[in-house]
């Protein structure tokens, strides 16, 4: 098998010293590929090259020697292979600002955030080419929790990008006993899919808070999974994609883990806190949130397809609707059929 070093991967820059970022640094580290973890803030970087452990994001995992850390984007840029991007998406924009000068103009990145930003739509590759310029983008996403991949248990995600030498390319890099590795051109609809599962994540967890039962969860990823798929179809993306491993794949990881930020949000809102209150109490990021308030926002209304749960979840997370209420609305909707629209035109 092609290791990432006969690849040509030899230097890594991981861009996000959370946990995801830590956990594919050490994928990478593991990989034999000498790598720089970088952070948006030089105490972090500091106190995490010190440690050698991400004690804040990460903690328990050791560093092993290969693997570096830094808050300089020219140094940490220098003579590398590989640019990962796991920076939060609301914050991608400002932080790629900041590697404007220090990123060479052709050099081709991938993508692990899940979100959308909030005003703009935008998927994180967009935000990314539309602040370094034009580039390929690979997007790596699927059911991944950092804190299982880190400790070597087995995982499959998927590279997403339409360039597949680069795709096969990302492959090799990350790829590992503990961490296979599948590749797809339809990067658009890999990384829409990563950041609408959050939506309907934080669907689950409600229905967990609430105490609703296994055939409310059941039917609620069956349903979300549809309704995610239906709105990626209309938005241009492969609706197939929505069934591997970057739509029902994750999907099911994250309405199930104890691990899920999403899916917690979702539960203790169910318990009865409010949005505010669960945010105050949490460093990490539960991307769902801002998704869902993406998806309401002016730029995605104009298409915007039946997603009854999305907006069942907006209305709870926004408006203050009584979570019980918005389970009443969606059962009370007027029947329909199963598939409808989902998979009309397309070869069998
Ligand atoms: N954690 C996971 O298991 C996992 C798995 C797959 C994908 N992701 C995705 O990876 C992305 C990063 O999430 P994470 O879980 O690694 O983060 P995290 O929640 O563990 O940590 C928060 C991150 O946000 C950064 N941050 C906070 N304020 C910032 C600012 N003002 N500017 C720049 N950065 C700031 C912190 O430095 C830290 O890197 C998200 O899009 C997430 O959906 C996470
Ligand atoms: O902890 P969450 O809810 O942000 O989910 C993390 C990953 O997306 C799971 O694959």
């Amino acid at each position: 098998m092609t290791t990432a070093n006969d690849a040509g991967i030899r230097k890594a820059l991981v861009i996000g010293d959370g946990s995801w970022g830590t956990a594919l640094a050490l994928r990478l580290a593991s990989n034999s590929i000498e790598t720089t973890l970088w952070s948006a803030f030089p105490e972090q970087a500091k106190r995490i090259g010190d440690a050698r452990e991400n004690v804040k994001f990460l903690p328990g995992i050791r560093f092993p020697d290969n693997l570096h850390t830094s808050a300089d984007p020219f140094g940490a840029s220098e003579g590398v292979d590989l640019v990962v991007s796991v920076v939060p998406t609301q914050y991608v924009a400002q932080v790629a600002a900041r590697f404007e000068d220090a990123l060479r103009g052709d050099l081709p990145i991938v993508t692990a955030s899940k979100g959308l930003e909030i005003d703009t739509f935008r998927t994180p590759s967009q935000i990314l080419r539309r602040v370094l310029g034009e580039r390929t983008i690979c997007v790596l996403t699927g059911p991944s929790h950092a804190e299982e991949v880190a400790r070597d248990l087995p995982a499959s995600v998927v590279a997403g990008c339409e360039d597949e030498d680069f795709a096969r390319l990302v492959q090799t890099a990350f790829n590992g006993e503990t961490f296979r590795v599948y590749t797809t051109p339809d990067g658009y609809g890999a990384e829409l899919a990563g950041a609408l599962k959050n939506v309907i994540a934080i669907a689950a967890g409600i229905c967990d808070g609430l105490g609703l039962g296994d055939n409310a969860k059941s039917a609620l990823l069956t349903r979300g999974i549809v309704e995610i798929a239906r709105f990626g179809r209309a938005r241009g993306a492969d609706v197939r994609t929505f069934f591997g491993l970057a739509g029902l794949g994750d999907l099911v990881t994250t309405c199930m883990s104890q691990h899920s930020r999403n899916r917690a949000v979702g539960e203790a809102i169910g318990r009865g806190k409010t949005l505010q209150q669960v945010l105050d109490e949490m460093s990490m990021v539960a991307e769902g949130v801002w998704t869902t308030k993406a998806l309401f926002g002016p730029e995605a209304n104009e298409d915007l397809v039946s997603m009854p749960i999305a907006e069942q979840v907006h209305a709870v997370l926004f408006e203050g609707k009584d979570p019980r209420e918005a389970v009443l609305d969606l059962m009370r909707r007027e029947p329909t059929g199963e598939m409808d629209g989902l998979f009309e035109g397309l070869d069998a």
